[in-house]
Parts: C-alpha cells; structure tokens; sequence
C-alpha cells in the first residue's frame, strides 16, 4: 500500500523575477526551492502554505492571493510514502524576504534560475508554473539524483483536478 504525506510549495513572482531559498537543514538541504514544508494536523492546505512561506522567509500573503498552480508526486525507489505536494505562486505579498534558520532566501531573474543546484524534476515541471499553465505531475526517484520515469500533465484546472482527486 502507497503511504502518502501532503506538502506546501510557494513560489514568489514578479515580472521579472522569482524568489527561491537555499534551504540549509533537512530535506533538499543546499538546494534552491519554492518555500513550503509538511501540512500540520488541523491545517488547511492553504494555512500550511501561509505559515511555511512566513516561517522561511518572512513573507506574508493573503490566502486570495495564493494561486493554486500544480501537483506534483514523488516516490522513491523502496520507500512506500508518496509525497503529494501542492504548488502554488503569489505575486502579490507584503513583506521583504529575509534569512531565517531554514532558508537563505534569493531573487533570481527567469533566465538565471539555478537548476543544477535544484530537484532534478524542477526543471521538468518549472516551465509549465512559469507560463501560468496548472499541471500534474508524477516523478519516481532513484535516490536524490536519478529519476527512472516520470510524467507531466497539463490541467483545465486545479479546481477541477482535485474536485476528481478527492
Ligand atoms: C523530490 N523532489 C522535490 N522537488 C521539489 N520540491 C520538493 C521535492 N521534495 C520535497 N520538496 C519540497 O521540499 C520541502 C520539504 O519540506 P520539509 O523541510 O521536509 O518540511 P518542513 O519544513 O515541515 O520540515 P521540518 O520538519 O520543519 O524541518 C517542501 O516544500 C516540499 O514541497
């Protein structure tokens, strides 16, 4: 049986830029990502995304401002849970983004995102949340560093998808 553990992703954007954090502790440790983390007991989806973001970063933003944007889900070779993580992008926030204990966090320009230093599957799925495209995505791991398949589906849209996804 799949074990499954749902998890936050946020990504902040401008018209030029998009707002990564070096995580320096635990999972995806000295890699550049969105800010987000696990879903605590009695939160909503939304809630973990807005706690997570202001946790790492210092950023707040209003759950109108949170677009749901994709789903994504990785497993790993001899592990059963499934992470089931839910992306999302706001480009309206308040705040400026400062060091925390878990995220350095940095601006980068579109065509300077760092993918070597990133999850292997960023570059498979950045593309579609860049062009505003909802999409599902499904990624099976070899530890950390080799993906043995993986599919990436376009969606109408995440109402839609998790309406059926229930
Ligand atoms: C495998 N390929 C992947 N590609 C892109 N992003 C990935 C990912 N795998 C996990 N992620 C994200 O990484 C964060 C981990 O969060 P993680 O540190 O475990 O959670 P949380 O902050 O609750 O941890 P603490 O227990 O407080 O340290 C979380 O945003 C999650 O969506």
């Amino acid at each position: 049986m799949l074990l499954k553990k749902l998890y936050t992703l946020v990504f902040l954007r401008t018209d030029t830029a998009i707002l990564l954090g070096l995580k320096k502790r635990g999972f995806g440790c000295n890699k550049w990502n969105g800010f987000g983390g696990k879903i605590e007991p009695k939160e909503t989806v939304i809630e973990a995304a807005l706690r997570e973001l202001y946790e790492e970063c210092c950023v707040t933003v209003k759950p109108e401002n949170l677009q749901s944007i994709g789903q994504l889900e990785f497993t790993f070779e001899g592990d059963p849970m499934m992470m089931d993580v839910r992306v999302f992008s706001a480009t309206v926030f308040e705040g400026t983004p400062i060091e925390t204990e878990e995220m350095n966090p940095k601006w980068f320009p579109y065509d300077q995102i760092p993918f070597k230093d990133m999850w292997l599957d960023d570059a498979l799925w950045f593309p579609y949340m860049l062009k505003g495209q909802p999409f599902y995505g499904k990624f099976h791991y070899q530890g950390f560093d080799k993906i043995l398949h993986y599919s990436v589906e376009e969606l109408d849209s995440m109402e839609q998808f998790y309406l059926k996804h229930k």
